[in-house]
């Protein structure tokens, strides 16, 4: 699976090389055969022509008469072979056989590349044609698409189920066709999906005026037919308005309930919080009581006081991002989640990214990170040694989610090792040309990366109760790539009933040591008025 980390599929333009190649080969060995042909050919025909004017005369040379045998003989073995010759096969054995090591997407990776357009689409609010011309927010970042493209992410979206989805790019591939030369697909593919999701979507009218538009271009279209006396069936049954045509496809797009999630308002940047609220931020230097931190005070930016939100900024080095990339890169995993009622891990599309874990020994720029997380926050860093480090993929994205394990789930206590996650510190490792801000929908609180800064909450009150207005959410990267790192598990130690369950029941409570005394505990709760 390549298409969750922009990392690995960099990987793919190899192999596309390595096709460019191949198909170069081919070429060039398949116009060497014609060539070789064509003299044979020739030759052949500059005989005959000889031998044409007199035949007797042709073969009564002995020489004449032994060229004619050979060339009927062995000259035609060679030319037989010539026609028979399977460079293609040869050639594509040999690049399998040579070229193990390239990687080829699957096709999970198409439908996840295609799925993961329509979701930015939706979250971004794109347009359907702007984005086929390879445009997102008015800026040009890719070549147009063919009809057959357009045809492509419909089909991927009708394997989905997602009607909407191909509804929207099969009129995108009509209307392209429409202005093609060299036609990339056959309108009446276009129309049969088209005919389907309209139905699907509830408007069978239409579904029946688009079949119609089949049966004019292929009469005996088989499906078609069928489909024609289903649809004719099902508007005298149910009554349905005939088609209203252009009227229709406005109300099929209108009734489109996806794509207005709130949080996804906070990911356009359409919100943010109150004047009031903003003119209470500060930003300012500190050496967090640090001797060593002196001359060289962290930058701080307040982002949100109430739960206080912060912002490092210049907290990592590029020669410490670029040695964290590198010895991630080979060991991404997709990321995966903690399914709460059975304690396993999962694969799920509400989180899609890879991510790779690397050790403070591993390397003296990673224990110096580590380091820093602990002068920066001030806690204890004994039980969050691993970092992790994470590559979002095309449309990658983490939908709303509490960094703290929900209260009384002793499956996820366990993921945790002691105890719940205090806080949550999370560096930036690359810009962002587009879209992936990390968003607080309850504060209404939008953070855009940035390369080299670093995010710090906390997600537990002081009392050990998780904090439910830390809810957040990284969005869909629009364009560009997002690489991140978060140190594991900052641990709590406040002692409350659940943790005391979860010291019965586990032997790792050696390792819920270490905050007591950087964050001490107390009956702080939420604000009675605030219910997530
Ligand atoms: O990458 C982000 O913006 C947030 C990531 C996050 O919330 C997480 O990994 O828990
Ligand atoms: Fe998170």
């Amino acid at each position: 699976e390549l298409y969750t980390a922009l990392a690995e599929l960099e990987e793919l333009l190899h192999t596309e090389h390595a096709l460019i190649t191949v198909i170069k080969n081919y070429i060039t060995a398949q116009e060497q055969n014609m060539l070789l042909l064509k003299r044979y050919v020739e030759a052949y025909t500059d005989q005959y022509k000889k031998a044409s004017d007199d035949a007797q005369a042709y073969v009564e040379n002995p020489i004449n008469a032994y060229l004619l045998v050979k060339r009927l003989t062995t000259d035609w073995e060679v030319v037989q072979n010539l026609i028979n010759k399977n460079i293609g096969e040869e050639l594509i054995t040999d690049f399998y056989e040579h070229t193990t090591d390239l990687k080829f997407p699957s096709y999970e990776d198409l439908n996840g590349a295609a799925v993961a357009l329509t979701r930015l689409q939706d979250t971004y609010q794109l347009d359907t044609s702007s984005l086929a011309n390879g445009e997102i927010n008015g800026v040009k970042y890719a070549t147009e698409l063919t009809a057959a493209d357009c045809f492509e992410l419909g089909r991927q979206s009708y394997n989905n189920a997602d009607h909407y989805h191909t509804y929207l790019w099969m009129m995108e591939a009509d209307e392209r066709l429409k202005r093609e030369v060299n036609q990339t697909v056959e309108r009446s593919e276009i129309l049969e999906y088209l005919a389907f999701s309209t139905f699907m979507l509830g408007h069978v009218g239409l579904a029946l005026t688009l079949t119609n538009k089949i049966l004019e271009l292929v009469p005996t279209h088989e499906r078609a037919l069928r489909n024609k006396v289903y649809y004719e069936d099902e508007i005298t049954k149910t009554n349905s308005p005939q088609s209203t045509g252009e009227n229709e496809s406005i109300l099929i797009i209108q009734n489109n309930t996806e794509g207005s999630l709130p949080y996804e308002a906070l990911c356009r940047g359409e919100i943010r919080p109150s004047d009031a609220i903003l003119a209470q931020l500060k930003c300012r230097y500190t050496d967090n009581g640090n001797p060593f931190l002196k001359i060289a005070p962290f930058k701080v930016e307040e982002a949100y006081l109430d739960p206080q939100i912060l912002i490092f900024h210049d907290v990592m080095a590029d020669h410490e991002i670029a040695t964290i990339k590198e010895l991630a890169r080979p060991r991404f995993q997709r990321a995966s989640v903690l399914n709460f009622f059975t304690g396993a891990m999962e694969i799920v599309q509400y989180r899609i990214s890879k991510s790779a874990w690397l050790k403070e020994i591993e390397h003296k720029h990673i224990a110096d990170v580590v380091q820093r997380v602990e002068d920066m926050t001030r806690l204890s860093m004994e039980t969050a040694e691993e970092l992790q480090v994470v590559n979002y993929g095309i449309g990658g994205h983490y939908e709303p989610h509490f960094d703290f394990a929900v209260a009384g789930d002793a499956n996820a206590f366990k993921s945790l090792g002691a105890g719940n996650r205090i806080a949550t510190l999370l560096f930036y490792m690359s810009d962002v040309a587009q879209g992936g801000a990390t968003v607080f929908p309850y504060l209404d609180v939008a953070l855009w990366p940035k390369k080299g800064a670093a995010a710090f909450w906390y997600n537990l009150h002081s009392s050990g109760e998780g904090d439910k207005r830390t809810r957040h959410a990284a969005c869909p990267v629009l364009a560009g790539s997002k690489w991140s790192t978060l140190p594991n598990g900052l641990i709590h130690s406040c002692i409350n009933v659940i943790t005391i369950i979860f010291f019965l029941v586990s032997n790792k409570w050696m390792h819920e040591d270490g905050q007591q005394f950087r964050r001490p505990c107390d009956l702080e709760r939420p604000p009675p008025e605030f219910t997530a």
